[in-house]
């Protein structure tokens, strides 16, 4: 295989083999750099070769690439891109406005940021949201190194409902307000708390986790506030508690309705005077702890119940964040499997897809689990996978089940035939809509009528 012609985007080659399938990789040798592995699409085959458009799996590749053609640039007195003369005084084109400014440490930088709304405008009727989604990630955080909006590059999301838990964890983080985080469980409550934790001021300071329904009740009372020898049977030495164990930064009581009632005294004395006192000990110490708390119980009924005290849920609840369930996040399903697979791939140098069934797949699955569950699909579909694609059997995930956000999870929810048709009903029995709603594809959507045998007659 020979380049005739190479630009940052594309390429001129000859001696394909003509068995390529939509996305395949080459290995040009770039002076002084050697082989370096680009992904390609096939363009247009014609007489003198075949035009392919190049893809970058890392930047590194990149400005190899670019290092090699700058040093092979023509000197020309006109636009590389558009023609015109080149009197580019600050460095982009009169005409075009592309940034010209070759020599620069941060040309590609400059000329991915200005070219890529316009290269993407170009191909947006041919892009579904699954690819646009994959490219403005691939973009930001591997070309421009530009994270999310969210806290720490750990934690993903981009749905609305993840933004505003986003904007809310920046918002609060600096004071020192006490956080309460209500959702399921495996929705991100202790990384929310980290996050909370890492853009505080008492950033240098420890994160201490605490699990309120892992630790006996007996137990739990010392563990928290800690004991003094000889306090009770086997205490050998006084151990300080985790209140003192997180001083100077962040406490995160997870599950904090299974705490136990003289305990949830304790604790609202703590956030009264910031007082701890150890078991067996006549003396309180002052701490200066943050509390986030968090739990996936109904507060609100454990306070109707008696179970939880109301003043404490005051005290913690001076600002709240809850966590969306995974259901809900739209897009951000498919955005965290390909972050799992990633960080899987990553350390097990081991690079694996997701087939489109795959995807299609976790976008339809409910996630009674949320996140955790996702996370656990995905390991086992790394692990599973046969050869370099991950198929919907692999992660235990059924093709074409439809979720819809509001009722998925729902107890009364209905059989899947009379969820299927209402929402045909719904849309007038237009197949398209039908599927955009359930968020599956139209051939699933064929199939889940199939499979009902839901007649047709009305089928559009
Ligand atoms: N938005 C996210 N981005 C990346 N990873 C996430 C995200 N949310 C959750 N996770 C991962 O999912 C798993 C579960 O998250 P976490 O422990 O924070 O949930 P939780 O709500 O505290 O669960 P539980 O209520 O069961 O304690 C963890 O491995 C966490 O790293």
């Amino acid at each position: 295989m020979t380049i005739s012609e190479l630009s940052l985007s594309g390429a001129l080659v000859n001696g394909l083999s003509t068995q390529l399938g939509e996305l395949f990789a080459i290995r040009p040798t770039i002076p002084g750099r050697g082989k370096v592995e680009l992904l390609a699409r096939l363009v247009r085959q014609a007489e003198n070769g075949a035009a392919i458009r190049l893809f970058y799996s890392d930047q590194d590749t990149m400005q190899a690439l670019w290092e090699h053609i700058k040093g092979n640039l023509l000197q020309t007195d006109t636009c590389p891109y558009c023609d015109h003369p080149d009197d580019s005084r600050d460095g982009s084109c009169d005409k075009c406005n592309l940034y010209l400014n070759f020599s620069n440490k941060n040309y590609l930088e400059r000329h991915i940021e200005n070219t890529f709304a316009q290269r993407l405008n170009i191909r947006l009727s041919r892009l579904n949201l699954e690819h646009i989604q994959k490219i403005i990630h691939f973009v930001d955080s591997k070309l421009l190194k530009i994270q999310h909006r969210s806290p720490d590059k750990e934690f993903v999301g981009t749905s609305p409902c993840m933004l505003s838990v986003f904007s809310m964890i920046r918002k609060v983080a600096p004071t020192e307000m006490s956080v309460l985080l209500l959702g399921e469980s495996g929705t991100g409550k202790e990384v929310t708390a980290r996050s909370l934790h890492n853009l505080s001021t008492r950033r240098e300071g420890p994160f201490v986790a605490v699990n309120c329904a892992a630790i006996p009740e007996t137990l739990l009372e010392a563990e928290l506030f800690g004991y003094e020898k000889g306090a009770f049977t086997g205490a050998y030495a006084s151990r300080k508690g985790k209140f003192e164990s997180a001083d100077g930064g962040t406490l995160f009581l997870d599950e904090i309705g299974d705490l136990p009632a003289p305990l949830q005294a304790k604790l609202l004395r703590f956030l009264e005077d910031r007082l701890v006192q150890p078991v067996g000990s006549a003396l309180s110490r002052k701490i200066d702890v943050r509390i986030v708390a968090a739990t996936n119980c109904d507060l609100q009924g454990a306070m109707a119940q008696g179970r939880f005290r109301t003043d404490l849920f005051y005290r913690l609840n001076s600002f709240t964040i809850k966590l969306p369930p995974l259901r809900e996040r739209g897009e951000d399903r498919v955005r965290l499997a390909r972050y799992f697979l990633e960080k899987f791939s990553h350390s097990e140098n081991k690079f694996l897809d997701f087939s489109d069934e795959a995807l299609e797949a976790i976008g339809a699955h409910s996630w009674p689990g949320n996140v955790r569950e996702l996370e656990n699909k995905v390991r086992r579909g790394f692990l599973m996978a046969q050869g370099r694609v991950i198929d919907p059997e692999c992660m235990e995930l059924e093709l074409g089940r439809p979720v819809a956000p509001a009722e998925a999870g729902s107890a009364s929810r209905g059989s899947q035939k009379e969820y299927v048709v209402r929402v045909l009903e719904q849309n007038d029995y237009v197949i398209a809509k039908a599927a955009r709603q359930l968020n599956i594809s139209r051939p699933s959507m064929y199939a889940l009528i199939k499979k009902h045998g839901i007649s047709r007659d009305n089928v559009k």
